[in-house]
C-alpha cells in the first residue's frame, strides 16, 4: 500500500487570505510549508482560527490557494481523491437519519464501486455490531466512526481527519482513537486537527503547530512534550481561595512570590489546556497572563 519515493503531502508557499462580510481581508493561512513522508501520523494543533481547516481544505482541493502549490502523492489534491489516494473526516457534511449505518456504508461504497469494501471498513471502524442502528440513534462518537468508515471505503494510502472528536465525551474520544491507532497500525498516512494537546501527545509522532496561519513549531511530538510538559506544575488550591470568579489574585500572587526563587515559571492552576499549552511553546504572552487566564 505504501509507496515510500513520493511524499504524501509536498505544499510550499500556501497561502489563502477570506474577505469577511465586514470587506476585512483575513489571512488564513501565511507561507505554509509541510512535507508528510508515507506512513507518517502528523497532528496540526492550534487554537480557534489557527488556519488548520483552511490548510487541510486545501490538500483535499475543496480550497484553491491563492499562492503556492500542493502535491498529495504528486498529484493535484483533487486528482488524489478521484484516484482514491486520500479521503477525508471532516467536521461538517451530514450522513443521512434515517439511514442504518450499514445502509450508509453500503450506499457509499456502491458509488466508489467499492462494495468489497463494506464489511471490512464496518470491522475497521469498530460499527460491525451496530451496522443495523440508525444514523440517528447513533452517538455523536458512533456518527464520526461512521465518517471515519466511509473515508477507508477507497482504501486510501493517506486519511485526513479534520477535528474528528469534537463534542464527543471522554470514553468516545478514546474509543475513537483506539480505533484510529488499530489502523494507523497497518500503516495509512494519518494528519488530523485538533484543539487538544492530548491528542497530539497520545496519537501523533509528529506535531505541527499552527497559530495566525503560519506553522510556529514543527517536531517530534515527543520534542512538544518535553517542550511543555516537562515545566508545568499543576496543584489544587485550597477551597477557601476558589470564589465564583476564579482563583484569589492576591492569592496567587502569593503563590507565584513563593515560587520565584526556586526558580519556577509558567506555572498553571488549572488542568492544562490548549491555550495554556500553547501559549507556553510559543511564549507569545508572558507568564503573568497565562496565570490570569488560568484562573479566570
Ligand atoms: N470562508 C471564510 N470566510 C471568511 N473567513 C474565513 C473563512 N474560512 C476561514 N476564515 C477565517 O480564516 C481564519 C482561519 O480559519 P480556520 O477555520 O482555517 O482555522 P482553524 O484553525 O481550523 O480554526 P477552528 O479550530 O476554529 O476550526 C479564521 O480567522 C477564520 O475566521
Amino acid at each position: 500500500m505504501i509507496d515510500t519515493s513520493t511524499p504524501a503531502v509536498r505544499a510550499t508557499g500556501l497561502r489563502k487570505s477570506f474577505r469577511t462580510a465586514t470587506g476585512e481581508n483575513v489571512v488564513a493561512v501565511d507561507d505554509v510549508d509541510l512535507t508528510i513522508r508515507p506512513g507518517e501520523i502528523v497532528a496540526f494543533l492550534g487554537p480557534n482560527g489557527a488556519g488548520k481547516t483552511t490548510t487541510v481544505d486545501m490538500l483535499l482541493g475543496l480550497t484553491r490557494p491563492d499562492a503556492g502549490t500542493v502535491e498529495v502523492y504528486g498529484m493535484a489534491p483533487a486528482e488524489a481523491v478521484r484516484a482514491g489516494r486520500v479521503s477525508a473526516v471532516m467536521q461538517t457534511g451530514g450522513l443521512l437519519n434515517d439511514f442504518t449505518v450499514a445502509e450508509t456504508v453500503r450506499a457509499i461504497a456502491a458509488l466508489h464501486g467499492r462494495t468489497d469494501r463494506v464489511d471490512v471498513v464496518l470491522e475497521r471502524a469498530n460499527l460491525t455490531a451496530l451496522a443495523g442502528r440508525r444514523v440517528e440513534a447513533c452517538s455523536g462518537g458512533e456518527q464520526q466512526r461512521l465518517k471515519f468508515a466511509l473515508a477507508l471505503i477507497p482504501d486510501p494510502d493517506l486519511v485526513i481527519l479534520d477535528e474528528p472528536t469534537t463534542g464527543m465525551d471522554v470514553g468516545a474520544r478514546q474509543e475513537f482513537w483506539q480505533t484510529m491507532r488499530a489502523d494507523a497500525a497497518l500503516g495509512r498516512t494519518i494528519v488530523f486537527a485538533t484543539h487538544y494537546l492530548a491528542e497530539a501527545d497520545e496519537f501523533a509522532e509528529r506535531t505541527v503547530l499552527m497559530n495566525h496561519g503560519r506553522i510556529v513549531h514543527d517536531a517530534p511530538t515527543t520534542d512538544v512534550r518535553a517542550a511543555y510538559g516537562g515545566r508545568t506544575v499543576t496543584f489544587r488550591p485550597p477551597a477557601e481561595v476558589v470564589g465564583t470568579d476564579g482563583i484569589d489574585a492576591a492569592w496567587l500572587d502569593r503563590v507565584r512570590d513563593a515560587l520565584a526563587p526556586l526558580g519556577v515559571t509558567d506555572l498553571e492552576v488549572s488542568a492544562a489546556s490548549l491555550e495554556a499549552a500553547f501559549l507556553a511553546l510559543t511564549a507569545e504572552i508572558p507568564v503573568d497572563a497565562i496565570l490570569e487566564g488560568a484562573s479566570r
